[in-house]
């Protein structure tokens, strides 16, 4: 492989999606929309919960610790969990209930009527995380999708925020970008007295 070549390639098909985002009013739109949810739900005392898997498990985690710990300043934790994380959870759901039920069981556990589930997944379609949008929905949680172009959860969740592409990584490489966007508008919304003077 020419790795110089490849690197180039690369950041230029990531670029080309993330372009493809600034262009698109009506995803914008939704990512407003999206901070405002998390703005109202965070106001009445409900929590951000997270989840995904591999790579999304990972951005997971990497966003519900901007909420809990903080983003570009110094303020009081916000309520937000990945569900991704505990290993005795993970091991104890996935073995006595399926894999499929990972997310789905802790929803059901610890999501609270008002609560917002955010499910992230490049295809779409992965049946954990389909499952917990559903159990969400049950109760009354509001859902966010991070996703791509294709899938089932695209059609699920009360606010869809899908990257233009169908190919795992360019797509990542977005979600992480619109997640840490997120993380910027409501901090700077719910604590702006704590913004140091610039
Ligand atoms: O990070 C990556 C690829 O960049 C992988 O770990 C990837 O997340 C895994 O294959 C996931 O299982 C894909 O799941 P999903 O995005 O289709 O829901
Ligand atoms: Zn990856």
């Amino acid at each position: 492989m020419d790795g110089t070549q490849y690197i180039k390639s690369h950041f230029e098909k990531s670029i080309e999606v993330k372009q493809k985002i600034l262009t698109d009013g009506v995803l914008i739109e939704r990512i407003v929309k999206a901070s405002e949810l998390c703005i109202e739900a965070l106001q009445r005392g409900n929590k951000v919960m997270f989840a995904g898997n591999g790579g999304s498990a990972a951005d997971s985690q990497h966003l519900a610790a901007e909420f809990v710990s903080r983003f570009n300043f110094d303020r009081p934790g916000l309520p937000s969990i990945a569900l991704t994380t505990d290993t005795s959870m993970l091991t104890a759901i996935g073995n006595d209930y399926g894999f499929e039920n990972l997310f789905s069981r802790q929803v059901q556990a610890n999501g609270r009527e008002g609560d917002i589930f955010v499910g992230i997944s490049t295809s779409g379609n992965s049946v954990n995380v389909v499952k917990a949008v559903e159990q969400a929905k049950e109760m009354g949680i509001h859902t966010i999708a991070l996703c791509g172009d294709a899938g089932k959860l695209p059609e699920m969740c009360d606010i869809t925020l899908n990257v233009p592409s169908t190919c795992t990584p360019y797509i990542q490489e977005s979600h992480i970008s619109i997640g840490h966007i997120i993380c910027a508008i409501v901090e700077e919304t719910l604590f702006a007295k704590y913004k140091p003077k610039e």
